[in-house]
């Protein structure tokens, strides 16, 4: 039988554990984006279970892995993290990444801070990075010209990014994410210094 989360001696894994969290809007998504398009095949991004319902242009399997509610529940025993947000279930399985670290592949996971600090727990050496905007107001701008979301759901991210923000002094490693290119260059950088032979192009 494989073994749970919790038995696992995660700090032995040849792969590095990488979080990335930050406010709704920071740019985490569209960071993972460039770091990826630059990383070999040894960065992947980890792919949460979320029992929320597809939005319109998410592709299961690559967005998220959408299940049911049960099929949620079979997974519990053997997550990484989770979270319930606004009534739906969203957790990180362990085995996809356990066997990529064990392949001495970096995986990076995209979640809030209360998953980071879950994962901390359980993977004592991640690496937990935080992407901050330049300011609060620069946040609200990139939501509303995002163009994915209500003026209801803006307002509720903006109040959520404070909390977060909040808890960013718990991270590892603080990027501000102002101008696009000198922070993908600061996140391979970080990468680069703490993943060793991390098969990143840093031209
Ligand atoms: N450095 C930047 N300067 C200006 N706009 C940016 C920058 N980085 C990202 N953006 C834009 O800001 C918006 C939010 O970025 P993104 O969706 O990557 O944020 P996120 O942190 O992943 O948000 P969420 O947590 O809601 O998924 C996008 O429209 C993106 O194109």
């Amino acid at each position: 039988m494989e073994a749970e989360a919790g038995e696992t001696d995660w700090t032995t894994l040849p792969g590095r554990l990488v979080v990335l969290s930050g406010a709704s809007g920071a740019g985490k998504s569209t960071l993972v984006h460039r770091l990826l398009d630059r990383a070999g095949p040894r960065v992947r991004r980890s792919i949460s279970a979320t029992t929320r319902a597809p939005r319109e242009g998410e592709v299961p399997g690559l967005d998220y892995d959408f299940v049911g509610p049960e099929e949620f529940e079979a997974l519990r025993d053997d997550l990484l993290e989770s979270a319930e947000v606004h009534g739906a279930w969203y957790g990180t399985p362990a085995g996809p990444v356990r066997e990529a670290l064990a392949r001495g592949i970096c995986v990076v996971l995209v979640i809030d801070v209360q998953g980071g600090f879950q994962v901390r727990r359980k993977v004592p050496n991640a690496l937990l990075i935080f992407v901050q905007a330049p300011s609060l107001a620069a946040l609200e701008t990139r939501l509303r010209e995002r163009g994915t979301d209500d003026d209801a759901t803006i307002a509720r991210r903006l109040a959520n990014a404070r909390r977060e923000i909040e808890a960013a002094e718990g991270y590892d490693v603080q990027l501000v994410n102002d101008d696009l290119e000198t922070c993908v260059d600061a996140l391979v950088a970080t990468l680069a210094g703490h993943l060793c032979g991390d098969g990143i192009d840093h031209d």
